[in-house]
């Protein structure tokens, strides 16, 4: 390992912790290295690509899609390097203190510090229990939306009643010609204003209902009816839909904390002790995003670019401890100057 392989920073993860992590660190003017486990960026936005986001502080509502390209953009400012297609699947420290980074292609990165931002780890659906259920996914069941028109006109049945099937059945209602939720609780777990507004909307809500059976087309390409057992009376219902959208969460792939040869721990709640919710049980390795999980912690995307400057900050003051940590405004750097002026100069030109 040569001095010229090791980076400043590497940050596990391209959502918009990690996106965020690279800019950060190069405001900071640390050198920095990206590895993402996708072939693409954004993280878990990319499930969302259609919805329509408001909830990030001074942004109007933008598309889940124009997100990513804006976070990307941001986040690739300074030239870090970007490693796509790559899991980390472990990490080590050495004598010398250098963090080497292990990933599935057998390749190893060699970093002064890391920044987790990984999320939940890598994202799986998880798939409907129902014995043969899988050869539909080619046809009309679905684990995620990646686009509403691909709905439009159709009935719709949608499974789950958690944040994303509420907010699935509230995007899909305008379009869709029908759409049912069915959830095997009686009361749904969304946010407030979602859930009021499928309440107040023509979706149908079967509380306390489970999907029992698939009932295929003829020649056996497609689901064509659904069976719903009501778990109130044990009554059976069929449901003639166009679609099935599965949304029962995410089995997480957590094999880089659990697996690595430095043991990592994460804290999970609000540190009395000066620490900082951003460092974890390893000097040197920081965390931001929906992986920092302490009570109260509410998985916003505004909220992982808070995390995602402190762990900066951190790591900028574990490599160098002189350095300011805190305090710092940050929307001054050189290569802000030039871009600042081409954007008075069109700004005052359209007075
Ligand atoms: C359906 C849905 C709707 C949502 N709507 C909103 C909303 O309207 N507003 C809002 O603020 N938030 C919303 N959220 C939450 C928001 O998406 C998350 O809070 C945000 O994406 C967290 O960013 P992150 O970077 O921490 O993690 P993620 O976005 O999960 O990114 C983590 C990245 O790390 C990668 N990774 C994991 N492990 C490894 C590894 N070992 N090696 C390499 N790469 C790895 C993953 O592939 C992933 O790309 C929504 C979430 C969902 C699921």
């Amino acid at each position: 390992m040569s001095e010229r392989d090791i980076y400043d920073v590497t940050v596990i993860g391209g959502g918009p912790a990690g996106l965020y992590s690279s800019f950060y660190s190069g405001l900071r003017e640390l050198k920095t290295k990206l590895i993402e486990f996708q072939s693409y960026l954004g993280g878990k936005v990319n499930v969302y690509p259609e919805k329509m986001i408001w909830d990030v502080g001074g942004l109007t509502p933008v598309t889940g899609e124009k997100l990513i390209q804006q976070l990307i953009a941001q986040g690739l400012t300074f030239d870090p390097t970007v490693v796509l297609g790559e899991k980390v699947t472990s990490i080590s420290k050495g004598e010398d203190g250098v963090f080497t980074l292990h990933t599935s292609l057998g390749a190893e990165h060699y970093s002064r510090t890391v920044i987790l931002a990984v999320g939940g780890g890598i994202l799986k659906p998880q798939k409907l229990k129902l014995d043969g259920a899988e050869k539909y996914e080619v046809s009309n069941l679905h684990y995620t939306v990646k686009s509403l028109s691909r709905f439009k006109g159709r009935t719709v049945l949608i499974s789950g009643g958690g944040n994303s099937a509420i907010d699935w059945a509230n995007e899909l209602e305008p379009f869709a010609k029908k759409v049912y939720l069915t959830y095997r609780k009686e009361q749904l777990k969304g946010h407030e204003a979602e859930v009021t507004r499928l309440f107040k909307s023509s979706v149908t809500c079967l509380l306390n209902t489970d999907i029992e059976r698939l009932v295929a087309t003829e020649d056996h390409s497609a689901i064509e009816r659904v069976a719903l057992r009501n778990l109130d009376d044990n009554a059976l219902v069929e449901l003639a839909v166009d679609d099935v959208i599965v949304s029962h969460g995410y089995e997480r792939d957590k094999d880089l904390l659990a697996h690595s040869q430095v043991s990592i721990e994460m804290k999970n709640e609000w540190c009395i002790d000066g620490t900082s919710m951003s460092e974890t049980s390893v000097p040197g390795i920081f965390a931001a995003g929906d992986i920092l999980a302490h009570e109260g912690k509410l998985h916003l995307i505004a909220g992982a670019f808070q995390d995602a400057a402190n762990a900066v900050n951190k790591a900028k003051q574990y490599i160098t401890p002189t350095a300011e940590a805190w305090g710092m405004v940050s929307s001054h750097n050189e290569l802000f100057e030039e871009r600042n002026r081409d954007l008075k100069k069109q700004l005052f030109a359209n007075i």
